[in-house]
């Protein structure tokens, strides 16, 4: 009989230290840095959050001024990626299109496989200027719309929109984006985060961490479930049909997307934040029948199960009423949490140490093998 015990999912497993940030379920608490992330939210511009996530302080004004310098640089698509990424289908979902886009450019860059942190750090600010862009692009695309040029005189919340939409909308919906970003941008150890530090400790590249996150995140069980919120929400309709369909789906056994958590049992810390920038949206873009139907819904989830909302509750309906299709708001993810990524990818390589777990065989005892 084997003494070794199985922690399934990892629940629970402390699996290394980090100086990143900390989410706390007794308090309900999430800080970066150790500045709660609900004010960092409300006064700073996700370019502050960034420095502060990859250099352990926010950034004094010469700082924010050169990284904004290199992280516009970066805005504009190399050609040949633009033209590789108009050949894949039309219908390919963005977060596979995404993944090739970070392939892609580390196969064309001829520093991808050094490791230390300048070089690493040069490779997500590289990330980070690109990334919205290739949203952008393929959000465009899905329309019949070419890319527009990045605007380099725009911040990069602005940019971003700009770029998708065409001009700059309302500095209400702005902030409320600039906050998502902020909200979304790092969690500690959650499983694309994972992800990527595991890739990290075999010595790979800093690309190949980032695709195989980016992998990770697509699932609807993680950052996936921003898409799949609205999904549920398509499938109800209306407010006074949410108790009837939570029946229904609890009966079905079905996962009711956007709710419960691995760590917060009694609320995610970023959902009042987030639910406030959606009401902002919700009033200025007709969003009404959607409020009504997100409250009825998080109710009727509660009545029944006792399950809280995670972030990912109040995205998916904000990035819908500003203007995103569905399959287009885990990219977003993507584009904030490729900061914190990369600041794990770092800490990783300072300390590392291969992650590599045991497991329990339940397999065939030994046998003869016989040819
Ligand atoms: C930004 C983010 O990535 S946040 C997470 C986004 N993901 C989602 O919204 C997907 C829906 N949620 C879930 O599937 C889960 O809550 C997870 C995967 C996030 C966390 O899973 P776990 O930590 O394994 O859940 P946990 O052990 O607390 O579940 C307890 C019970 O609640 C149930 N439960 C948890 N979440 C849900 C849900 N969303 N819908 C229905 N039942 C649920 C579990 O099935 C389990 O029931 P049981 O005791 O009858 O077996
Ligand atoms: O921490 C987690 O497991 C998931 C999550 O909320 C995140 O990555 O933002």
């Amino acid at each position: 009989m084997s003494t070794k015990t199985v922690h399934k999912g990892l629940t629970g497993v402390v699996v290394d230290t980090t100086g990143i940030s900390m989410v706390n379920p007794e308090t309900n608490s999430l800080t970066y840095r150790g500045y709660p992330v609900q004010d960092l939210a409300a006064h700073c511009r996700f370019e502050e959050v960034a420095h502060l996530l990859w250099h352990g302080e926010l950034p004094t004004p010469a700082q924010l001024a050169e990284q904004n310098a290199v992280e516009r640089a970066h805005r504009e698509l190399p050609a040949d990626l633009v033209s590789t990424l108009l050949h894949l289908p039309a219908t390919a979902h963005p977060m596979d299109t995404l993944r090739t886009a970070v392939s892609i450019l580390g196969a064309n860059d001829p520093h991808e496989d050094e490791n230390s942190p300048e070089a690493n750090h040069a490779k997500a600010l590289r990330l980070f200027g690109a990334l919205p862009s290739i949203v952008a692009l393929t959000q465009r695309r899905r329309r019949g719309l070419l890319p527009l040029p990045p605007r380099l005189d725009l911040g990069f919340a602005e940019n971003f929109l700009a770029m998708t939409f065409g001009a700059v909308p309302e500095p209400e919906v702005v902030r409320a984006f600039e906050i998502s970003l902020v909200l979304y941008a790092e969690h500690s150890f959650n499983a694309s985060t994972f992800t990527s530090r595991v890739v990290t400790s075999t010595l790979s590249d800093l690309y190949s961490a980032i695709t195989a996150a980016i992998g990770a995140l697509k699932g609807p069980l993680h950052g996936g479930a921003n898409e799949a919120v609205m999904a549920a929400f398509e499938e109800i309709g209306t407010a006074d049909r949410a108790q009837e369909w939570v029946a229904r789906a609890l009966a079905a056994k079905r996962t009711i997307m956007g709710f419960g958590h691995r760590v917060y049992k009694n609320g995610d810390s970023r959902v009042p934040t987030m639910r406030a920038a959606l009401r902002t949206v919700a009033e200025l873009r007709d969003g009404q029948r959607l409020l009504d139907l997100y409250e009825s819904l998080a109710g009727a989830v509660f009545a029944a199960k006792g399950l809280h909302p995670n972030l990912d509750y109040p995205a998916g309906p904000a990035y819908h009423l500003m203007g995103f299709d569905t399959p287009v708001f885990t990219p977003i993810f993507v584009a904030a949490r490729i900061t914190g990524w990369t600041a794990h990818i770092t800490e990783q390589l300072a300390a590392n140490s291969l992650i590599r777990p045991s497991s329990l065989y339940t397999g065939s005892a030994q046998r003869e093998f016989i040819a």
